[in-house]
């Protein structure tokens, strides 16, 4: 299978979850992450918000405010299809919506992170299989973003449903795999 078309088979499974088993689901993985060791130590962090029912990632940025936790989020170029930068974010009146109505930092009220690092990195994903391996929406966003910065020194942490996890998933060149996957059901590490 190419990765198109395993791309919409499972926006199609994540889609088909009920609110209930989303709700379930997210709770078990906000229980998984906040226990980590790394994350309870970690000072700063490279957080996405959720679109289109991705593993809501809000009760982490509440978190992270609460514990005074540096917060990046990604804005996506407008002149630069596939590119993103991230910025730190103090609190959620500095975020606007952006492309995809991702609510992003509004660049006029947030510092741009010139030389990207930070304790622990979540990434989005629509699919990752058991070695890491990473398929998102197509735009290569995080390959680009991974490609310029790869990060080395952070936790680098995949979080979605169980029902979005593959054996193994077809890569190219350019995918670097996450350390970490997160479910519902398991921490996936090699
Ligand atoms: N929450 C989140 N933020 C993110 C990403 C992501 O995957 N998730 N990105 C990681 O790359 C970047 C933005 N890239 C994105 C690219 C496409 C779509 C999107 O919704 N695309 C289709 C819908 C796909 C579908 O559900 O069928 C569209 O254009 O309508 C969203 C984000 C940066 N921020
Ligand atoms: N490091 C890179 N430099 C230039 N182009 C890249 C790089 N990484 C990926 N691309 C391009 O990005 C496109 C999308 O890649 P891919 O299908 O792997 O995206 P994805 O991981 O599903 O998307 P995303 O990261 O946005 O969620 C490909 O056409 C590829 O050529």
């Amino acid at each position: 299978m190419d990765k198109s078309t395993i791309r919409s088979r499972l926006l199609q499974c994540r889609k088909a979850m009920s609110r209930d088993a989303r709700l379930a689901a997210n709770e078990r993985i906000l229980r998984r992450i906040t226990r980590l060791e790394a994350w309870q130590h970690a000072r700063s962090m490279l957080l996405y918000l959720p679109v289109n029912g991705e593993v809501d990632t809000w009760p982490f940025f509440e978190d992270c405010m609460r514990r005074h936790v540096q917060v990046f989020l990604p804005c996506c170029r407008k002149q630069e299809p596939g590119c993103m930068d991230f910025f730190q974010v103090r609190n959620k009146d500095q975020l606007v919506p952006g492309a995809y109505n991702i609510p992003e930092p509004d660049p006029d009220q947030c510092l741009l992170m010139r030389e990207p690092s930070a304790d622990i990195v979540l990434v989005p994903g629509v699919g990752f299989d058991r070695h890491g391996f990473r398929i998102g929406y197509g735009g290569g966003y995080y390959d680009r973003f991974f490609a310029r910065h790869p990060m080395d020194k952070a936790l680098i942490i995949g979080l979605a449903f169980a029902c979005q996890i593959m054996d193994q998933l077809p890569h190219d060149p350019w995918d670097k795999p996450v350390d970490m996957v997160v479910t519902e059901d398991e921490g996936i590490t090699e």
